[in-house]
């Protein structure tokens, strides 16, 4: 069988790099070019020595990768993916944008948490939102997709089952995460600079980080009732992972076996999702380097309050690996294939 021609934009930055590595060992895939703006000409080899010998390619400009491709990958800043998605669309090639671009269905959204229009809203109704164990029927068939964010991801795949349930009260969800460096990409900043995070941990952007609206619209479409959350991140002295603590009020009096039950119920039939047994707690070390969600299940039986708790590594269930999931989804291969490794246990 032919294999799929795949292009990076955006290869020389942290998920794009991802991209790469994971790509190169799916066995339907070819690499058919990459792309970076400031290394043009340079090999990714040259800024990532652990592709040495293994992928050599040379970075080239965006139309070459777009040419080159049938399905094209973008892992820009925000506000970069529409005019590339454009191009890919009228050639009818695959778009997966791993930024905000086409995450959010209300323009009003974008507008007011990333600062941007959209240029071309009519495109826009050509794209589904990316989150494959959730809406998976949406994405069969679609040309652009919006790969979900990272922290939204922790998030939605920890809740759906409670939300869809309509067991939640929707006006009162808390979540608290924890991301590594990684998450805010390669470019130099002081709060990931290493003596300025190691030995470090503090929250940021309370009640202002701009995944909280796409997590609200996940949550409501899943419930069908508008959801209002309290979104904190918190940033981690390592590298890559998000462990989100998510504290739901239940409208009915439940048992903790009755809520496991539900979530073994829900996830049955996904391969990248585990519900841990009951008292066992979901932890970043299982998870790094895969494609898996772990969530743990807890209940506090004094406040009837659900505590959940989701892993996810962010730059591979969180970017790369579920832009690959999508891709397995829209070329109807197996949706795991390239993507079924065992996190390293130390
Ligand atoms: N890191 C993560 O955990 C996750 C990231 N994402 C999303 O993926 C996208 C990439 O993030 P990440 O890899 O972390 O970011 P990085 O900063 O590490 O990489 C950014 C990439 O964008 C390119 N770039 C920057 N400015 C421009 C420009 N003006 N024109 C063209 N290319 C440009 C860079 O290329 P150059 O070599 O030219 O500088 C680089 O390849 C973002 O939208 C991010 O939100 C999504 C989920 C998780
Ligand atoms: C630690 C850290 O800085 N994380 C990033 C996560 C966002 C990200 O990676 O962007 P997406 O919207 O594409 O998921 C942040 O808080 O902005």
């Amino acid at each position: 069988m032919k294999k799929i021609q795949a292009g990076v934009i955006g290869a020389s930055g942290y998920a794009g790099a991802e991209l790469v590595r994971l790509l190169w060992n799916h066995p339907m895939v070819e690499v058919s070019g990459i792309s970076s703006k400031s290394y043009t000409g340079q090999k990714i080899s040259d800024l990532y020595p652990g592709f040495y010998q293994i992928c050599d390619m040379v970075f080239q400009d965006e139309d070459s990768v777009i040419a080159a491709s049938d399905v094209v990958f973008a892992s820009l800043p925000h506000g970069l993916s529409e005019k590339l998605a454009r191009k890919c669309f009228d050639a009818d090639k695959i778009f997966i944008d791993l930024g905000a671009d086409f995450r959010l269905d209300k323009e009003e959204d974008y507008a007011m948490w990333y600062g941007l229009d959209y240029h071309d809203p009519a495109l826009h109704k050509e794209s589904v939102y990316g989150l494959p164990e959730l809406f998976r029927d949406d994405i069969k068939g679609k040309k652009i997709i919006g790969n979900p964010g990272c922290y939204p991801t922790s998030v939605a795949l920890g809740l759906a089952p409670i939300m869809k349930a309509k067991l939640a009260d929707c006006k009162h969800i808390i979540i608290d995460s924890k991301s590594g460096t990684t998450g805010s990409g390669k470019s130099l900043s002081e709060a990931t600079h290493f003596p300025r995070c190691n030995e470090s941990f503090a929250p940021y952007k309370i009640a202002s980080h701009r995944h909280t609206p796409e997590i609200e619209q996940t949550l409501s479409r899943l419930c069908d009732e508008d959801v209002l959350i309290n979104f904190t991140p918190h940033l981690l002295p390592i590298n890559r992972g998000i462990i989100s603590t998510m504290y739901v009020d239940l409208k009915e009096t439940m048992k903790v076996e009755e809520l496991h039950v539900l979530y073994e119920q829900f996830y049955a039939n996904e391969q990248f999702v585990r519900v841990l047994p009951l008292g066992k707690t979901a932890d970043l070390k299982y998870i790094k380097y895969s494609n898996y969600c772990d969530v743990s299940i807890h209940l506090d039986e004094r406040s009837n309050r659900a505590i959940i708790v989701s892993a996810i590594d962010n730059m591979v269930k969180g970017a790369a690996g579920q832009a690959i999931q999508n891709m397995n989804i829209l070329f109807d291969l197996d949706e795991g294939m390239g993507l079924k490794m065992v996190a390293p246990s130390f």
